[in-house]
């Protein structure tokens, strides 16, 4: 690949690189590695004859690009495309939290949803992730791929970083994927050339900072910060968490790293930073850095005074009719809103409840069903879910050409008769729902997430299984 790289882009890097710089920018010049990762819950047992991601458990190299769009465990959310290096977050949390403890984790920067996916795998059952995306449009996205992946204990909100200091001492780990000047992205996405300036850098640099300044409030003391940018410059990186130190009672927490992996430990000011070069590692630019917040971890004293939910629950009759719709339903809270039954961790509801009452969240736990007078409607979100009990429902199995159709939400013919909710699925997985009317099959699949590319005439294989 032929890359016009910015002159001073260039300079910067042959001070930070000196020797290595060559090899840097031929590096630059070859494709990007494609990495997926694998969704544990949803096909244990899987193995999977890839090479891993080393820092990862679940992160695979694929051989090629694949079109992911027509293979239909990507809409299951078996699996989720995600950059190898950005994958490093998994030993941020391994390394500093307990995983065994429920926590409560902030995503602040989330959209698309990689980090987030991948922070829902990680934590326990008893945690709370929420994950937030500024931007409207693009927490759609999120909201959809959180849906996807299934683990029914995260809120997505959308709001601006300064919300979050209406939520004092609430996170024992936040996680800043910062918007950046995206240098790391150079050879993925060449627009991130066009747009590269120094201009740009110290803009991001500012923004940065107004980010961590706004939400530093929402952090227990004692908890863990971990800030990542896909971008080489040090303003952006090191400088950034040296500020935030000169500030904030703050210590750099350091990770091990195994010496094969490539990873560069960069030092500036007593701030120990990642950084995650092509020439070095397989995978993109990358930086993070994990900060601990001083104090202790003790949790602050709940007020004894009488709450006001702002979360209500559903009525008996209706938790009755959809409780075996879940696995294990006693550990659940179940929710409605007019007509939508929702049911989240039922550990979870006192900060979930807070949550709501000072953000503005857009998607909850897992939606089930829609209450039609005396009926119920299962939603997609069910379908999707880890915590789903298949054996409530008819199940049938699709073949690809099938699960393709469904996906496209064309009309399908299963040669079946009756009057019954379907449990449409392939290879074992989910998809989405159907209903029997006779001998007619009406497709459920959402309109908005439908594939909307024509099927070539030989299907593909699947890129998993
Ligand atoms: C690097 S991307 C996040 C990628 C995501 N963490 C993932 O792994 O899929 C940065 C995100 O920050 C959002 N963003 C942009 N401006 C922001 C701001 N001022 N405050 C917070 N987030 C912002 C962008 O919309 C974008 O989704």
């Amino acid at each position: 690949m032929n890359m016009q790289l910015p002159n001073t882009f260039t300079e910067r890097m042959q001070r930070l690189l000196a020797q290595d710089y060559r090899a840097f920018e031929e590096a630059l010049a070859q494709p990007a590695p494609v990495s997926i990762r694998i969704n544990r819950a949803k096909v244990p047992g899987l193995s999977v004859n890839l090479p891993l991601v080393p820092w990862t458990t679940s992160g695979f190299y694929l051989p090629e690009r694949p079109l992911f769009t027509l293979d239909p465990l990507i809409h299951a959310g078996a699996y989720y495309v995600q950059e190898a290096s950005s994958m490093f977050l998994e030993q941020a949390f391994k390394q500093t939290c307990d995983l065994s403890q429920p926590l409560q984790v902030l995503d602040l920067c989330g959209a698309p949803g990689g980090k987030s996916t991948h922070i829902a795998s990680l934590l326990s059952a008893g945690s709370l992730l929420v994950s937030n995306e500024v931007i409207r449009s693009r927490a759609n996205i999120l909201a959809e791929n959180i849906t996807k992946w299934g683990s029914g204990n995260v809120l997505v909100t959308s709001n601006d970083p300064r919300d979050f200091g209406k939520l004092p001492s609430f996170f024992d780990v936040m996680v800043i994927d910062a918007p950046c000047s995206g240098e790391g992205m150079f050879r993925k996405d060449p627009q991130a050339i066009e747009e590269w300036s120094e201009e740009n850098v110290n803009l991001c640099a500012l923004r940065q900072q107004r980010i961590l300044m706004d939400v530093w409030d929402a952090l227990k003391p004692g908890g863990m910060l971990v800030y990542s940018t896909c971008t080489w410059n040090e303003q952006e990186n090191e400088e950034n968490m040296a500020w935030l130190a000169a500030q904030e009672q703050i210590e750099s927490v350091q990770l091990e790293l195994q010496p094969e992996w490539g990873i560069v430990p960069a030092q500036l000011n007593g701030i120990t930073g990642y950084r995650f070069y092509p020439h070095k590692v397989n995978g993109e630019g990358f930086f993070m850095a994990v900060m601990r917040k001083a104090g202790g971890t003790e949790s602050s004293p709940k007020s004894s005074r009488k709450k006001k939910y702002k979360l209500t629950t559903a009525g008996k009759k209706e938790r009755e009719l959809v409780q075996n719709w879940f696995q294990k339903p006693e550990e659940y809270e179940w929710l409605q809103y007019g007509e939508i039954l929702s049911a989240i961790p039922a550990n979870l509801f006192e900060a979930a409840d807070e949550v709501y009452q000072k953000l503005y969240v857009i998607y909850a736990g897992t939606e089930i069903a829609e209450v039609k007078g005396k009926k119920l409607k299962p939603l997609h979100p069910l379908a999707l879910s880890q915590h789903l009990n298949k054996k409530a429902f008819a199940v049938v199995d699709l073949d690809m050409e099938q699960a393709l159709r469904y996906l496209r939400k064309e009309d399908i013919n299963l040669g079946s008769s009756g009057n019954e909710w379907l449990l449409l699925q392939y290879q074992n997985i989910p998809l989405g729902w159907a209903k029997q009317v006779g001998n007619r099959i009406n497709n459920y699949f959402p309109k908005e997430w439908r594939i909307r590319m024509d099927l070539p005439q030989e299907l593909p294989q699947g890129v998993i299984a």
